[in-house]
């Protein structure tokens, strides 16, 4: 069983997921959990196995599983700087409730005993391991290292619920074969918080046409999570529809121009919360709450139309308007921004306007004290002013009474006057009045900046209780407008098409003239290939072809488009029909890297194993050459036993399964071991197609439904197009005639490679020789000769 709570530090939630039975076969949840939420630090508990505590190193290490590690040791047990292992009374369950019910939730009313009702509301206490591990969480978010490390105060927002039931599942190496996101983010695909800016071709850079860092942040959960849930996909098509729709365009540009001045309030929020949020981003909020209003209003006057446009003014709730309202009467933003302060509008607060023109009608207070001052000057000087200096305070301002050449150190003293400093023109005095003026206006500014401190505060945290939330709510849906807006661009540009989802019941996928979305913009003309499979249609395809003929891409379009399909995305396809998926199973070869830990063997057994035990009908099962890792025996033993168990299962268990294959004798030795009937129903053998021109093979690219020159690799012919020198060649054929004939193979007495390049050498000399003059006639005969005999390699 696995229970799991989590925090997200950047928009303070907490996240959990109740109590539900993982399988050690391939710990799917766990891996779907990480990389759902790509976790900076693990808790985990010191009373957890070993191998569980290795398997959680290992994700948060590499993101990736090795089923097949050594034992577990001592260190296993120990924390490290990602995985902290926290003694077994921090998961205890009466610590972890307490901790729960007394947890600070800004949404939680204040009065205790509504609290900790509101907080039971939200969590299931009977889910045990949920509870524990939330509670160790919140121990853990408490320790003086971990609040070192957050923002600034914890705080926390809001609590949901993780639902795992409605993902498709894809294992990591899935993600990575049909390169969804950037290889430059392989292998710690969980550090995608850390922006990379690096971004190879993938799924999420052709996708990402995002006008919003949110909606960029959105479109990666959007990836991670393929839904099962039809209403969701349904409503994506229809708004991707309506935006594709030329009628509509003046509609979506006018969101676009709003998403652009969206931006995540979270981090202002833990701001405010800690009472240092800068004016910039005070306007930040304020900007965003009017841009989500107005996308609110536009979203409105279609949700006829469009159920996306309908969750989306459902979500533009009168707390906004009191929020942005409250804001626009409170905040004065233009002169917050040259006093680099909150400052309170004028009209807001009686006695605050009055302190401030009080500041303001200074000029007749200062006239009034001027005339006094002069009264009491010496009567040499005729003329004075009193200015306001920072730092200083008011100053009594003298003009020279003597030309600067005659001012002398005794002519700056005046009795009852505390002389400051001089200009060339100017000097400058502190007298009583000064002090009197400093004192009083000192007092009015610092109670008016106490006031307008307090009127923030105020501020603040009537928007964190009251309005935040739904401020939240609505930026969510907009991340989902930016990311599903951009998927109206890709489909415009790329021609995609609205597949047909069918429902649950179904168990079918038939793709007509299919793409692969990444690579057709890499070549010049690509070839588009179809794809039908169902019940009644043979789900096991077994392709063969020679080596660079187009398999391997034609398996990953068919899981790539498959995969679109569960995000709501339109797909590269003439026509596409597909049922939902519960699983995309994959094994491409070129997944197997220095990163993964394992060897080729174990990850195809691994994958077989996986797709044997875990796939229904509901699975897409894609196995790029499978064996290939092992002798050709053994892996062809162990395909034939793979295959056998699929083709004898109940309709209910029989997933959609590709395989490509170079064992051309895998149809001979099938139909040895399996019922001829049961072998037609299930299973068809399909080819890439080709053709000879000039005794060279030129690939088509397509996939026919016959078996073509199956008993033949062109493994040597396609060898010496790829610049394998031609001896080699020849000898590889000799060998394999050899094999084929069961006839003992000739052993190779000298290198010929290394004998017709020293041959051409000595050749070269004697040219070199003869263009010299240095050669005899007898000699060029015997050099045309051999040149006869030479040839090339
Ligand atoms: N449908 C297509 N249209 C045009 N070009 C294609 C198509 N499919 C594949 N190619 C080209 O052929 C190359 C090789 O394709 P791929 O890797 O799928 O071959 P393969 O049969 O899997 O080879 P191997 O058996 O050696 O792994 C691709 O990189 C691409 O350039």
């Amino acid at each position: 069983m696995l229970g799991a709570a989590s925090y997200n530090s950047q928009i303070s939630e907490i996240q959990i997921l109740h109590d539900i039975i993982e399988s050690n076969l391939d710990f799917k949840i766990l891996n779907a959990l990480f990389m759902q939420l790509r976790p900076v630090n693990i808790v985990v508990s010191s009373l957890q196995d070993g191998h569980f505590l290795k398997i959680i190193k290992q994700l948060a290490h590499n993101g990736k599983i090795n089923m097949f590690s050594s034992p577990t040791t001592t260190d296993d047990y120990k924390s490290d700087e990602k995985v902290h292992i926290l003694p077994k009374k921090c998961f205890k369950f009466k610590t972890c409730e307490q901790l729960i019910l007394s947890m600070s939730l800004t949404s939680a009313p204040k009065n205790e005993k509504s609290r900790k009702l509101y907080i039971r509301s939200l969590v299931d206490f009977t889910q045990e391991l949920t509870v524990c591990a939330l509670g160790a969480l919140l121990h853990f978010l408490d320790t003086p290292l971990v609040k070192l490390n957050l923002p600034t105060n914890f705080t926390i927002m809001s609590l949901k619920i993780l639902n795992m039931d409605n993902l498709v599942w894809l294992g990591i190496s899935t993600y990575e074969s049909l390169q969804i996101f950037s290889a430059h983010e392989h292998p710690s695909i969980y550090k995608w918080t850390k922006n990379s800016t690096k971004e190879g071709p993938s799924i999420f850079s052709l996708l990402n046409r995002c006008n919003s860092i949110m909606g960029s942040k959105f479109l990666k959960n959007i990836l991670a999570q393929p839904t099962k849930n039809l209403d969701i996909i349904k409503y994506r098509h229809e708004f991707i529809e309506f935006c594709i729709n030329p009628s509509n365009e003046s509609v979506i540009l006018s969101l676009t121009n709003c998403i652009k001045h969206c931006r995540c309030v979270s981090s202002t929020i833990v701001k405010m919360n800690g009472g240092n949020a800068s004016m910039y981003q005070w306007r930040l909020l304020y900007q965003t709450a009017i841009n989500a209003i107005t996308i609110g209003e536009i979203c409105e006057r279609y949700s006829e139309q469009i159920t996306f446009f309908t969750k989306i003014k459902e979500t533009l709730k009168d707390s906004l308007y009191t929020m942005v309202n409250a804001m626009s009467c409170i905040i004065d933003f233009e002169k917050s921004s040259i006093q680099n302060r909150f400052v309170v509008k004028l009209g807001f607060i009686p006695e605050l306007d009055e302190r401030k023109s009080k500041i303001e009608n200074i000029t007749e207070l200062l006239n009034e004290i001027t005339l006094k001052e002069l009264q009491d000057l010496p009567s040499y000087i005729n003329e004075c002013s009193i200015c306001k200096m920072p730092e200083v305070g008011f100053l009594l301002c003298l003009p020279f009474w003597k030309p600067y050449n005659l001012m002398t150190e005794n002519d700056y003293k005046i009795q009852d006057l505390e002389f400051k400093f001089h200009l060339t023109d100017k000097v400058f005095y502190k007298t009583s009045r000064c002090y009197e003026l400093d004192k009083y206006f000192g007092e009015i500014e610092s109670s008016i900046i106490q006031e307008e401190i307090q009127t923030m505060t105020k501020l603040s945290e009537f928007i964190i209780q009251h309005w935040i939330s739904d401020l939240h709510l609505i930026l969510k849906l907009i991340a989902e407008l930016d990311c599903l807006i951009g998927f109206a661009y890709v489909a415009k540009d790329l021609k995609l098409i609205k597949p047909n989802i069918l429902p649950k019941e179904h168990c079918i996928i038939n793709i007509i003239n299919g793409r692969h979305i990444l690579q057709e913009k890499y070549v010049d003309k690509f070839v588009p290939n179809s794809y039908h499979s169902s019940k009644v249609n043979q789900s096991i395809k077994i392709i063969t072809g020679f080596n660079s003929s187009g398999k391997s891409i034609y398996l990953k379009q068919i899981a790539l488009i498959s995969y679109l399909c569960h995000i709501g995305c339109y797909v590269p396809a003439e026509y596409t029909e597909i049922s939902i998926l519960d699983h995309i199973h994959t094994r491409i070869q070129s997944t197997e890297s220095v990163s993964s830990l394992m060897s080729a063997f174990m990850v195809d057994l691994k994958q077989m194993s996986v797709a044997l035990n875990e796939s229904t009908c509901k699975s897409l099962v894609i196995l790029d050459e499978f064996g290939k890792g092992t002798s050709e025996i053994n892996g062809l033993a162990l395909l034939l036993a793979s295959i056998s168990d699929f083709v004898h299962r109940p309709l209910h268990l029989l997933p959609h399964v590709i395989i490509s294959t170079h064992f051309h004798s895998l149809p001979n030795l099938l139909q040895q071991i399996i019922n001829k009937d049961i072998l037609n129903d299930n299973v068809q053998y399909l080819s890439m197609s080709y053709t000879t021109e000039c005794s060279k093979i030129v690939c088509l690219y397509r996939v026919i439904d016959q078996i073509k020159n199956q008993n033949k690799s062109m493994a040597h012919s396609i060898a010496a197009q790829n610049g394998l020198p031609k001896c080699i060649v020849e000898r590889a054929n000799k060998v394999l005639l050899s094999i084929q004939q069961d006839e003992c193979i000739s052993p190779m007495t000298e290198n010929l490679r290394y004998k017709l390049f020293y041959r051409r050498k000595h050749f070269i000399e004697r040219v070199l020789e003869l263009m010299q003059d240095k050669i005899t006639d007898a000699a060029f005969k015997d050099l045309v000769n051999d040149m006869e005999n030479i040839r090339y390699p």
